[in-house]
């Protein structure tokens, strides 16, 4: 029987709805009775780690998780990991795991959209199918996943499409790597990438900007004026800015604080395109760094990462097509 460990840091899955219909965290984890009902699937050993609800996650906190996994790695010769977490910031967790845990060990995040006491509570459910996933041979080596409603999403690709359907997590674009079965856990692709960093603090401090009609340059000013070591542009669809914010954006890269620019599209990728006046093309002729199909979020995580070991921004620029 396999060996795996359940680390639980909070979240809606976690947490109990009151008479009131509000849901608050709870200091006894609901989630005892299913791991109960695990002990024909693996042997499962159980570290209450953190209880907070995914909002007050950091990335500090991350790599103190990180750092976790990695003890617990060890110590306890583990066959996989199941990571439970709130939804809201789940996908930055697991993205952060996966670019510093360099190990074939099956890791998955998973968390609920119904809170624990609520008709239909997708808790149990998907701790079960996380823990089926963590178990199987075919999940070594796939990099940090992502399992809920029956589906296995890469962390490098997944997201939070709707705020309330259990339905939620998807991987635009690319769609899940397997599915979970009454039968099985079956996958259909494999991922044909992995980056891993050995970074152990996140020191540096990177802003997220998203581009609207009529942005002036008044916002990327203040940002700048703030000690900000790099900058994420969430660009409008193949990567195209107002022409007002160009001069601020030019003075950042002239400061040698990287701009790396991502879409606002949930799908697709950025490019140097159009040679108007703020279009991709003139972009990239500034020195702005172009991203392969990560969102904002995404990239501030990574950027805060590989500023902790280059700051040249053609070894940036390699590390972002990646
Ligand atoms: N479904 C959830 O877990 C959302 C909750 N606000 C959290 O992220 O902690």
């Amino acid at each position: 029987m396999k060996k795996i460990l359940i680390l639980h840091t909070g979240g809606t899955i976690a947490m109990q709805e009151n008479e009131q219909g509000a849901v608050q965290p709870n200091l006894i984890n609901p989630l005892y009775s299913t791991i109960e009902s695990l002990s024909t699937l693996a042997s499962v050993i159980v570290d209450d780690y953190l209880n907070i609800p995914s909002p007050h996650m950091t990335p500090s906190l991350m790599i103190d998780l990180a750092e976790r996994l990695k003890e617990r790695a060890s110590s306890d010769q583990l066959d996989g990991i199941v990571v439970t977490h709130g939804t809201d910031t789940l996908e930055e967790t697991a993205y952060l795991l996966d670019l510093l845990l360099d190990w074939d060990l099956p890791v998955v995040v998973t968390g609920a959209m119904r809170s624990s006491n609520e008709l239909g509570a997708d808790g149990p459910h998907n701790l079960i199918s996380a823990v089926r996933v963590a178990s199987s041979d075919s999940a070594c080596g796939k990099g940090v996943l992502v399992v809920l409603n029956d589906e296995i999403h890469t962390a490098k690709n997944v997201t939070k499409t709707h705020s309330s359907n259990i339905a939620t997590f998807q991987s635009p674009q690319y769609g899940p790597i397997g599915i979970v079965t009454k039968r099985g856990v079956f996958f259909h692709h494999t991922p044909s990438v992995r980056e891993c960093y050995p970074v152990k603090k996140l020191s540096k401090k990177v802003a997220l900007l998203k581009t609207y009609a009529g942005m002036d340059d008044t916002i990327i000013e203040a940002v700048a004026n703030t000690d900000i070591d790099g900058l994420i542009i969430e660009a409008f669809g193949q990567g195209n800015v107002p022409p007002q914010v160009m001069e601020a954006l030019t003075k950042l890269i002239e400061r040698k604080i990287p701009v790396v620019l991502v879409s606002r599209c949930f799908s697709g990728v950025v490019q140097d395109t159009y040679a108007y006046e703020g279009g991709g093309r003139i972009l990239k002729e500034r020195g702005v760094i172009f991203t392969n199909g990560l969102n904002g979020q995404k990239a501030r995580l990574k950027l805060m990462v590989v500023l902790e070991q280059t700051t040249d921004k053609y070894t940036l620029q390699e590390i972002f097509y990646k």
